[in-house]
Formats: structure tokens, C-alpha cells, sequence
């Protein structure tokens, strides 16, 4: 496969200010170097000063963009009021948000502490809805039109075993995308979302498919197109959902995933049938045809 380019034309995001939370790292750090090479003054923010620092210099020597990293932990409401009011000192206003910080990891559920869920819940669940009504208020007062994008997952669909804390929380942004984005239109204010498949990055991989579990199985087989996401993928389809160009979309989940969640199909089993299989099912089934073809039962 040829390398994924940047999608969107240069300038796509010129003046727009976008924070993103979890940007220090894996896939909000992709974001964030695609939106600077765009045009846009990023923020990055979560718990580790240091992390953020050290992405915002490479960030800022590869694409020559204003990148500013703060600290905060996004179930500190009070933080997340100061990544705000510093954002707007340093850019003069904030036009958008990409809620992606998130901690997930697999155990059986009936392994896990209370403390242990609510960890999970509050990063991912109480962390977005904290950002997006502390920034909804201020574009609501500024009467600016911004948008949201929540980084979700397919599971908060289909449900899934093992990361049932990450499910829970991941649902509920999802009821949240879809809740502000008709409460929040008469402003302007637009919310959408991405439910991506495996993107390999550290911090999903230690968690969530550790050695010991890599050795076993081959996640490669269970994606239809038999392949991992690129950042760059996923990186231009959130571009896009921050950008004008997709100012007529709101409340919508885009599935970014090689077809993964598609596994549930009732009768996706049958793509190991050979084609020698499939004649003689075919006969076998036209035979069945026959007699009621006749009249007969
Ligand atoms: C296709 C892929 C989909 C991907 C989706 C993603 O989201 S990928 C994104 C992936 N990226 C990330 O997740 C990045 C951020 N993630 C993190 O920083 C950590 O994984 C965190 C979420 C545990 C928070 O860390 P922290 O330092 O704030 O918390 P702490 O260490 O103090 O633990 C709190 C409680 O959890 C307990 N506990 C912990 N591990 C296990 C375990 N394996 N088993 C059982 N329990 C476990 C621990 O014992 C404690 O409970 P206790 O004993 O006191 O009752
Ligand atoms: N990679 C994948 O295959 C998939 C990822 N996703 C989603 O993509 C997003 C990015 O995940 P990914 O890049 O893989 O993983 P990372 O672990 O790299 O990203 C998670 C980020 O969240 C930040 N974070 C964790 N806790 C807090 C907190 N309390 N406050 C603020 N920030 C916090 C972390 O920074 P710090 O430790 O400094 O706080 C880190 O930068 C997540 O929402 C994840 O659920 C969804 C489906 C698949």
C-alpha cells in the first residue's frame, strides 16, 4: 500500500484554534501535527507536563506551527477551565475540540475494583462531558460556532467483553454526540464523532493487546481488509469533521475500521466455504427448489 497523504488542501484550518486532549501521545498526537500542518494553532493537553513538552517541540520544529502543552487532568473541571482561558490568551479565542484522551485496559470484569471502573469511566465519560460544557458555555456567551469531535469505538455500539468500564463511558459520549448536536444546533455548535478500529499505537497496545496475547492471536485476521488503520487515515477524516467542509454534518459516528465491526455478521462464518463447496451447496439447494417448484412439498 502507498503511504496516506494528507487529504484536505493547505490552509483548511487557518485561524482555527483546537485543543486536543490526549494530544501528547498516539493518536491525538497524529491529530494534532496533521491539524498544525494545516493551518491551526493547536492545544494539547492531559496529565504529563513533560510528554506534552517534548511532542509540542518535535511538532513544532516538523511543521512550524504555534503548538502550546498544559497540564491537566481531564476530570478536574477546574483545569480544564484554566487549559481554556490560557488557550484564549494565547490564541485569542478557541474554535475547537477533539475530546481523545481516554484509559482502557482488558480484565475480566469481575477482576476489576470499584476503583478500578470508575478510573476508566471518568477519564473517558466525565472527561468529555466536563470539556464540552465548559467549552460549550464559552462558545454559547461568544456566540462562536464551534465543533466537537469525540474520539469513540465501535464497541459502543455492539458492546464488548473485557473493556466493559470503556464501553460503558464510550456509549455514553456517544449518547452525548448525538444529544448536543440537535440541542446545540440552533448555536451553531456542531458535534460529531469517529469510532475507529485498532490503530496501533503504546498506549493502546500495552493495554489492550499485550505480548501475550499478540502471540496467540493475529488481529490482522479479524479486519475484512486484513490490515491495521494508518494515523494518517484517521487523522484526515478528523481534519475534515473540524473543518468547514464538513459544516452541513452534525451528530454523526463515522466507523473507521477495515470493516472489523462487521465481524458480527450472522452469516460472515461462510467466507471460508471453497468454491467446490459452494457448487455443491448450490445443487443441493436448487434440488431442495424442485418439488415445491412442481407442486410437491
Ligand atoms: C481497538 C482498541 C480500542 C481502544 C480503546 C482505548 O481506549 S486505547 C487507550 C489506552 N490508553 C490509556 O489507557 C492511557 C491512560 N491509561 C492509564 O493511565 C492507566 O491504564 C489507567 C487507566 C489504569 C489509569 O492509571 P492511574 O495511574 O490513574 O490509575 P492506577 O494505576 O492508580 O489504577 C487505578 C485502579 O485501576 C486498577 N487497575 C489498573 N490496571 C489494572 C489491570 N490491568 N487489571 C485490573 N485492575 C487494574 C488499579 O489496581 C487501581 O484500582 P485499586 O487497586 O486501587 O482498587
Ligand atoms: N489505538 C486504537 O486502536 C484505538 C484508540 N481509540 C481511542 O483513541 C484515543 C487515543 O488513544 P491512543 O492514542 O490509542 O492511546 P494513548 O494512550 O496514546 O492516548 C490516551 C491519552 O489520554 C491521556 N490521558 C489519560 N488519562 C488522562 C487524564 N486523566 N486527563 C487527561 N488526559 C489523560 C494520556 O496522556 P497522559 O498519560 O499524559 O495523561 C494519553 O495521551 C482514545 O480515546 C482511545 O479510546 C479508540 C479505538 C481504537
Amino acid at each position: 500500500m502507498n503511504p496516506i497523504e494528507g487529504m484536505l488542501r493547505e490552509g483548511s484550518l487557518k485561524e482555527k484554534t483546537i485543543i486536543v486532549t490526549g494530544g501528547g501521545t498516539g493518536l491525538g498526537k497524529s491529530m494534532a501535527r496533521y491539524f498544525l500542518q494545516l493551518g491551526a494553532n493547536v492545544v494539547i493537553c492531559s496529565r504529563k507536563l513533560d510528554v506534552l513538552e517534548a511532542t509540542a517541540k518535535e511538532l513544532e520544529t516538523e511543521t512550524g506551527g504555534k503548538i502550546l502543552p498544559i497540564a491537566c487532568d481531564v476530570r478536574k473541571t477546574e483545569q480544564i477551565e484554566g487549559v481554556i482561558s490560557a488557550s484564549i490568551e494565547a490564541f485569542g479565542r478557541v474554535d475547537g475540540l477533539v475530546n481523545n484522551s481516554a484509559g482502557n485496559f482488558i480484565s475480566p470484569t469481575e477482576k476489576l475494583s470499584y476503583k478500578a471502573v470508575d478510573v476508566v469511566v471518568d477519564i473517558v465519560l466525565r472527561g468529555s462531558y466536563y470539556f464540552t460544557l465548559a467549552l460549550g458555555k464559552y462558545w454559547i456567551d461568544h456566540q462562536i460556532k464551534g465543533t466537537i469531535l469525540n474520539i469513540s469505538t465501535t464497541y459502543s455500539w455492539t458492546g464488548s467483553g473485557w473493556v466493559v468500564p470503556s464501553a460503558m463511558a464510550k456509549a455514553g459520549v456517544l449518547a452525548m454526540t448525538k444529544s448536543l448536536a440537535f440541542e446545540w444546533a440552533p448555536y451553531g455548535i456542531r458535534l460529531n464523532a469517529i469510532a475507529p478500529g485498532p490503530f496501533p499505537t503504546k498506549g493502546a497496545w500495552d493495554r489492550l493487546f499485550p505480548e501475550e496475547l499478540a502471540k496467540k492471536f493475529s488481529f490482522e485476521n479479524r479486519i475484512p481488509l486484513k490490515r491495521t488503520g494508518e494515523h494518517q487515515e484517521l487523522a484526515n477524516l478528523a481534519a475534515y469533521l473540524l473543518s468547514d467542509f464538513s459544516s452541513y454534518m452534525t451528530g454523526e459516528v463515522v466507523t473507521l475500521d477495515g470493516g472489523e465491526v462487521l465481524n458480527g455478521g450472522q452469516f460472515n462464518f461462510l467466507k471460508d466455504v471453497t468454491d467446490e463447496q459452494w457448487a455443491a451447496i448450490a445443487e443441493q439447494i436448487k434440488n431442495t427448489n424442485k418439488p415445491s417448484r412442481n407442486g410437491g412439498e
